[in-house]
């Protein structure tokens, strides 16, 4: 039987890091934003779609999707968020599940959705009980804008398009507090997959 074990969080809340650590204790990851990446590459269904919406000059030069400016319009305008996501949802979606089925296939033992948005895009119907990696508001700034590179403003923005860190916790069966060291962090994860027998 396969465990499968959603983890979400915050941007930039440290979902990587713990994933990371699962992989190296044998879980398997699909990673949510490998998998909205790919419906949107160069000549996917995906991609033409945004075109139609958003224009082609949401394109590089070489029709690739252009992130950067398409980022800057979406996580300005919930509008044109919802557009954007009313075409990448369903074919996440369709592609998550295709890979929930081949994983279950290998009988894996554990399988997990590192999902960013799981709780707003309802892919908790996949798993067995989701993780939640948590840390206080002021500190997601800080390590949004020192990895990205982001002004504050922009990492408000990043953060305010997703649900709040509250309310996300509070649908969560499993907290991890990735506020101090990522030791500490990590010792909270193995100690969930000792009390689930899943090591
Ligand atoms: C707008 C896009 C092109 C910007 O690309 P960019 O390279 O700057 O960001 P990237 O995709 O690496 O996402 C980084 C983080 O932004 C946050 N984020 C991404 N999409 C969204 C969204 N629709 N709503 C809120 N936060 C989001 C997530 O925390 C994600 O981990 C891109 O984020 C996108 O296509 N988003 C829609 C698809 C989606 O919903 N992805 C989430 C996967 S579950
Ligand atoms: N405990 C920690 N202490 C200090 N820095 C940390 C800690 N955990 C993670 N970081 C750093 O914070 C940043 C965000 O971590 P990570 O990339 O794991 O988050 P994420 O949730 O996967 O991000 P995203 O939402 O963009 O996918 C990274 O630069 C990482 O090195």
């Amino acid at each position: 039987m396969t465990y499968i074990l959603g983890l979400t969080g915050g941007i930039a809340s440290g979902k990587s890091t713990v994933s990371r650590f699962l992989r190296e204790k044998g879980a398997r990851i699909i990673d949510g934003d490998v998998v909205a990446r790919e419906v949107v590459q160069k000549n996917s269904v995906g991609l033409n779609e945004i075109v139609k919406i958003f224009g082609e000059n949401y394109l590089t030069s070489t029709g690739e999707l252009n992130r950067k400016k398409l980022g800057s319009l979406v996580f300005n305008n919930k509008n044109k968020l919802k557009q954007l996501t009313d075409i990448t949802g369903p074919l996440i979606h369709k592609q998550i599940e295709n890979l929930v089925a081949e994983a279950k296939k290998t009988n894996c033992r554990l399988l997990v959705l590192d999902i960013p948005l799981l709780f707003e895009g309802n892919y908790q119907k996949y798993c067995d009980s989701v993780m939640c990696v948590w840390i206080p508001k002021k500190l997601q700034i800080e390590r949004l804008m020192a990895r990205n590179g982001y002004t504050e403003k922009q990492a408000q923005q990043r953060i305010l398009s997703q649900m709040s860190n509250d309310e996300r916790c509070s649908l969560a069966d499993v907290l991890i507090d990735n506020s101090k060291q990522v030791e500490e962090t990590l010792e909270q994860v193995l100690k969930w997959l000792e009390t689930m027998d899943l090591v």
